[in-house]
């Protein structure tokens, strides 16, 4: 399996954002310099309305309109900023797994295959490989719907996998899970990223996941500006 997954891992590069300031209306939302190397999980803590999932929607392409970005986001040398979030590459888990309800649980990890991989055996092969990779093995004919919170939440994990992304963003992606799975969840996910090398960003309100991801760990605060 993992050479088949391996197959489609695209090369790894550090993430870099430079000198981004968001700002919302006269309010100086945050100002971030950080780089993020291969494997390397970045996490960004602070108080609620601070702004973590503002961050991690500017580097996913997703920002709305209303907030005010300046500052540069590059993945190795090749700058993101203006690309669509569509081209990103970027896999990202939020708090709930958001399984597409009208496709199989195996169809959702095929979904995200990129495709280069050609023909329906191989990408039926591919997903699972990478659905039995995570326990769920004999699982891809399932409906979404009748998995556990875990379940979804691996289902979840995978289909970000296999679309070969370059970086990971995760806001607040264990926060629904309780405290057994919790802590399963979280060391799949880190040693996922780290094995595949992908820089990573973590928002999370937990010391305890921000002490599993063993990295850099910024924080941010609520400012007023006038
Ligand atoms: N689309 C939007 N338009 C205007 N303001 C927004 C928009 N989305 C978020 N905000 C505001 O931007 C600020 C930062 O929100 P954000 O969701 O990034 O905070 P957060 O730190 O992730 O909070 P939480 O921990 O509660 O998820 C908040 O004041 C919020 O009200």
């Amino acid at each position: 399996m993992q050479e088949i997954t391996g197959s489609i891992l695209t090369k790894t590069r550090p993430l870099m954002l430079s000198d981004v300031t968001i700002r919302l209306g006269s309010r100086m939302l945050l100002a971030v310099s950080a780089k993020v190397m291969p494997g390397e999980v970045l996490t960004i803590m602070g108080p609620s309305g601070s702004g973590k999932s503002t961050l991690l929607a500017f580097a996913g392409g997703f920002l709305d309109r209303a907030f005010e970005v300046s500052g540069r986001l590059l993945i190795g040398t090749k700058d993101l900023t203006e690309t669509p979030a569509n081209q990103r590459h970027a896999g990202i888990l939020f708090q709930d797994p958001l399984l597409f309800p009208h496709l199989s649980v195996g169809g959702n990890v095929a979904f995200a295959i990129p495709p280069a991989v050609k023909g329906g055996k191989a990408r039926r092969a591919l997903a699972e490989a990478a659905l039995k990779e995570v326990g769920l093995g004999g699982f891809f004919d399932r409906d979404p719907d009748t998995l556990s919170g875990g379940q979804k939440a691996r289902v979840a994990l995978q289909r970000v996998l296999v679309s070969a992304p370059e970086f990971l963003l995760l806001d607040e992606p264990f926060s629904k899970l309780d405290a057994p799975l919790r802590r399963q969840m979280r060391e799949l996910v880190f040693s996922k990223a780290k094995a595949a090398g992908l820089p990573t960003i973590l928002v999370t309100h937990d010391g305890a996941d921000a002490q599993a991801a063993g990295g850099r760990v910024i924080e941010i605060g609520i400012e007023e500006k006038a």
